[in-house]
């Protein structure tokens, strides 16, 4: 029943479809299978259900397309996120420290305190320093804080054997320092590190250095070039300038201090470690021991991104450049030398173990334009869901539909051509 009611709907199609094959008799019995044309064959149906989620999937396709694609995410626009990218930084700050080989005053500037200094895209501030002044290659004994230096006896030093952790090469003697403590003799440089610190940072000032970071970015897809400096010909501009997102988004000027304050830090805490570390036993006059302790300068890795975000369809001075500073390390140092000869031609060296914060800069940048092949591809990405809309609709009225059997009878047709031309 539900056959015939679908096939007296169709038959007004079906007629009209008889009446073309018979017009195109002549043809079909000349022409190859290859040239038959097949066609889709459309089913109205009065299905409200399937008809309404047809029209919610129409209604989610356009919002998202809409929305999402187009406005959120601008789907019409080309992208270039590769930019390539210079950096140039420069320290700028004094300070006054003692210094370490005739305790007196020393001045230190850029030359001194910032390493490498060639104004790269890293570059170290020296914050606090272990000065080991005047070494000479002789023998004396390894530091007490070095483990495997440490000894009860001869016995316990073999000679020509490296102290990996320490300093030199044991000669085979054990020193006695004091009650406590026995180090194997060795070979290098003498006297070794003792590792006394200062309990403040030693180039406290280093806080009110400033930091100027120029930089350039250049699109290379649309040939756009931005930097990040203000094109001024004020020669003092950038002297006295400091960096502020809304009022001063071209000066590229930060005070070491502000940095460190964006990281979540004060400068105290990245030039001295605030915990406790262990550097012998102590006992006390009652029997008891009590553990010494020594605050050691810790530095840090403060990773400065610098990201341009611009959009060519719009004004170009929106195109901005946004800093953001992180913490990525709280331990940084490393040791560094300066060589000397007497008189006598004997080589000494002044050893400094170097503590401070590194900074590691880099630049990310997106730029966009209207470009013709993203918005056919946004638009073709729209229409290819339509038709999966309609599959799916397709699906549901075919297989999951109570009627599914008849919806698939009316759609599903076995046409046979007439006797006439079954043969062709
Ligand atoms: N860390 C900094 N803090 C403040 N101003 C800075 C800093 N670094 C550079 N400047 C200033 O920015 C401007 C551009 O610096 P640039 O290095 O290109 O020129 P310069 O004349 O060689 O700088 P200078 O001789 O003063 O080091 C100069 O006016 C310079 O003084």
């Amino acid at each position: 029943m539900q056959k015939s009611s679908c096939h007296f709907n169709q038959r007004k199609g079906i007629e009209s479809t008889v009446i073309l094959a018979v017009m195109d008799a002549a043809c079909i019995k000349s022409c190859p299978p290859l040239l038959d044309y097949k066609t889709e064959k459309y089913v109205l149906t009065r299905n409200r259900r399937v008809g309404a989620f047809h029209r919610l999937l129409h209604l989610g396709i356009f919002c998202y397309t809409i929305g999402w694609v187009l406005v959120v995410k601008k789907g019409y626009q080309e992208i270039d996120s590769n930019p390539r990218f210079s950096v140039i930084t420069k320290l700028k700050g004094v300070s006054v420290t003692k210094d370490f080989r005739e305790l007196e005053e020393k001045l230190w500037d850029v030359a001194d305190f910032v390493k490498p200094s060639q104004g790269e895209n890293v570059l170290f501030l020296v914050t606090n320093f272990i000065a080991t002044p005047g070494q000479v290659q002789s023998v004396c004994p390894e530091s007490p804080l070095v483990l495997d230096g440490r000894c009860g006896e001869d016995l316990d030093c073999s000679a020509a054997e490296a102290v990996v952790n320490g300093n030199g090469i044991k000669t085979g003697k054990c020193i006695r320092l004091n009650a406590t403590h026995s180090t194997c003799e060795i070979y290098g440089w003498c006297p070794v590190e003792n590792g006394s610190l200062m309990s403040k940072p030693l180039l406290n000032e280093a806080e009110n250095f400033t930091l100027f970071i120029k930089h350039a970015v250049h699109f290379g897809k649309f040939n756009f070039f931005r930097a990040n400096t203000l094109e001024t010909s004020s020669e003092t501009y950038f002297k006295s300038c400091r960096y502020d997102p809304i009022h001063t988004p071209y000066c590229p000027v930060f005070r070491i201090q502000d940095i460190i304050r964006k990281v979540g830090h004060s400068f105290e805490e990245l030039s001295i470690l605030p915990e406790r570390f262990i550097i012998g036993v102590h006992t006390t006059k009652h029997g008891g021991e009590n553990e010494c302790f020594l605050r050691i300068p810790v530095g840090g890795v403060v990773a400065v991104h610098i990201e341009w975000k611009c959009d060519l369809d719009h004004s170009v001075a929106l195109c901005k450049p946004r800093y953001h500073f992180r913490l990525q390390e709280k331990k940084n140092n490393f040791r560094t030398a300066t060589y000397y000869w007497n008189k006598e031609r004997q080589e000494y060296r002044d050893l400094l173990k170097l503590y401070g914060i590194r900074f590691d800069i880099s630049v990310t940048g997106e730029a966009r334009r209207f470009g013709v092949i993203p918005t056919a591809v946004s638009f073709g990405t729209a229409c290819a869901f339509l038709g999966a809309a309609t599959f799916l609709c397709d699906l549901i009225l075919l297989y999951l539909d109570e009627k599914a059997n008849f919806y698939w009878d009316c759609k599903y047709e076995e046409v046979k051509p007439p006797v006439n031309q079954q043969s062709i």
